[in-house]
């Protein structure tokens, strides 16, 4: 018995030691690198959570990230040491070294990423896969949003935004309140099932069971990551399990369906024939097997299942975020709202039947729409909503500007397109909300402008989304005024890079869930513009 006392107490010595030495090495590691004042007790833990603690609930890394690199005027490249927390971060807040090091090389996504998504999406979800296995997935689902096949979705976009329309209409009294939120994730939603299954979903009419539980397991995900309580995450995790089964049931139902189909009616999987991405999933397994397969490979289905729930949360949330800030920083900017209007009545129409005829007649005028296209620039400009977490392509050193610094096998690189994006070196008047600094910007200074980020990881639903988003803006703008309900405008700006908080109050700092979202799922009133 003392014998096993004896071995457990110089074991637990040994390990102490062990950690102890680790803690010391590592801690002197960063000691002289480029980065925020370090201590060695805390690393870079205490000036992150203090920061942190300046924001709303749930503040999003990357304000905080822009804070202390403003505070501390730090280089264009810094390390964040959160250890025992978090991983150690390379943090790059200079555009042109994310151009140089993010763009063109292929460094890999982090395994910190599918930490952050498997528990949502499942695991082989093309968002944070890597090597021949996102190369075949990717080849798989892209062809169904080249700029083309864009172009060809326009007419159910414009169906869907009419339907938008509608809704709005129905609830533009200037009295009821509009959670923007809500109402543009089903709009999104619809979009991209289309996409996904080549039917229509009408989640705008009657919210969809399969976008109620995509919102409950994203919800229940994070609440059990802010909870300590044993009890309460296990209450959550059924909770999100209950969801997780219900979506992956009815997306495997479509799945099986239309594999049935195949097999029985032989269907036509050809490369210009279908494009929505079930089919190409299911032409990418039966292509070139002959007998075509009976059954799906249950290795097969999941793999399909989950990804097409990585199409669901791309495809919805991103654009909904987006769309969201749009509207809330044109609440505050009349003239912007006017020129939009301008735009809109002299490129397409001001009676929302003829902007759908002409839509489905003539989908490549969107191109047309240059101010409307500045605007989603701009509000992705000041309002980011993805970011990348990659790990080192080759371990070792980086120079940045003469200096050599060191990368480990297992840091996470980050590129926080938001620092630069509201850095006045980069943008001039970065709090200004000034749509016009895009028109006539040349290539390089675009470059500045990562929201879909850029080289072979690249969004790869970005056309789809910016013209979805114009389109919104089409069919909204010049029809309603829309007045942020409940705002508590901040009497002191939370922090010295922005004083938007001291019009939208605490709406203008996004909260952290899968991507950088509204708070408060932005509430409106709407009323009908007078002709
Ligand atoms: C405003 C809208 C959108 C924004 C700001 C956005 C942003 C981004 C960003 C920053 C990434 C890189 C993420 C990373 O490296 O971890 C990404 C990847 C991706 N996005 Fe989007 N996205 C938007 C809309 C969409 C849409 C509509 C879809 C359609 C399904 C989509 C599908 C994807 C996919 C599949 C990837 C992974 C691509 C790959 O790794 O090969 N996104 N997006």
């Amino acid at each position: 018995m003392s014998l096993t006392l004896d071995f457990l107490i110089s074991l637990l010595a040994i390990l102490a030691t062990i950690y102890v030495v680790k803690f010391i090495r590592h801690r002197r590691a960063f000691a002289h690198l480029p980065g925020p004042p370090h201590d060695f007790l805390w690393g870079h833990l205490k000036i992150y959570g203090e920061t942190q603690a300046l924001f709303p609930p749930l503040p999003h890394f990357q304000a905080i990230i822009t804070t202390i690199a403003h505070k501390h005027r730090l280089p264009g490249v810094f390390y964040m040491d959160l250890w025992p927390l978090g991983p150690e971060q390379l943090i790059i807040t200079d555009p042109e070294f994310a151009n140089e090091y993010i763009t063109t090389r292929r460094l890999p996504k982090h395994a910190l990423q599918a930490d952050f998504l498997d528990p949502i999406l499942g695991k082989g979800n093309i968002i944070v896969a890597n090597g021949t296995y996102w190369k075949r997935l990717h080849d798989m689902i892209a062809p169904a949003f080249t700029v083309a096949r864009t172009f060809k979705m326009i007419s159910q976009v414009a169906q869907e935004c009419e339907t938008f329309h509608h809704l709005l209409n129905e609830h533009a009294t200037g009295l009821e309140v509009v959670h923007f939120e809500k109402a543009i994730s089903a709009l999104a939603f619809d979009i991209i099932s289309k996409s996904i299954f080549g039917t229509i979903i009408s989640s705008q009419k009657r919210r969809s069971d399969d976008l109620r539980n995509l919102d409950t397991i994203v919800k229940e995900e994070f609440a059990i990551r802010n909870t300590w309580s044993p009890l309460t995450k296990r209450r959550l995790n059924r909770a999100k399990e209950q969801a997780i089964r219900s979506l992956e049931e009815s997306i495997r139902s479509k799945l099986r369906t239309r594999f049935d189909a195949v097999n029985i009616h032989d269907v036509d999987l050809s490369y210009k024939q279908n494009l929505c991405i079930l089919d190409l999933i299911l032409r990418d397994y039966v292509q070139g097997d002959s007998p075509r397969p009976k059954t799906m490979d249950p290795q097969f289905e999941s793999m399909a299942i989950n990804n097409i729930k990585a199409m669901f949360l791309a495809g919805s949330g991103t654009v909904t975020d987006t769309l969201c800030f749009a509207f809330m920083l044109l609440s505050a900017h009349p003239e912007v709202v006017s020129k939009l209007r301008e735009e809109h009545t002299r490129v397409f129409s001001s009676d929302v039947a003829t902007i759908t005829k002409i839509l489905e007649a003539e989908p490549q005028r969107l191109k047309q729409l240059d101010y409307t296209n500045s605007v989603i620039m701009e509000t992705l400009r000041i309002y980011p909503i993805g970011n990348t977490g990659r790990a080192p392509d080759v371990p070792g050193f980086i120079n940045y500007k003469g200096q050599q610094l060191p990368l480990k096998p297992e840091t996470i690189i980050c590129p926080v397109q938001h620092t630069w994006q509201m850095s006045p070196d980069v943008f001039p008047d970065p709090d200004k909300f000034f749509p016009e600094r895009f028109i006539g910007m040349g290539k390089a200074e675009l470059n500045a402008w990562r929201p879909f980020e850029r080289g072979y990881r690249s969004c790869i639903g970005q056309s789809l989304a910016m013209e979805e988003m114009k389109a919104v803006l089409l069919y909204t703008v010049q029809f309603f005024d829309l007045v942020c309900h409940d705002l508590k405008p901040n009497k002191e700006p939370r922090v010295s890079w922005t004083k938007m908080d001291m019009v939208f109050g605490d709406r203008a700092f996004q909260e952290f869930l899968t991507e950088a979202k509204p708070r408060d799922g932005m509430p409106f009133l709407v009323k009908q513009v007078i002709q």
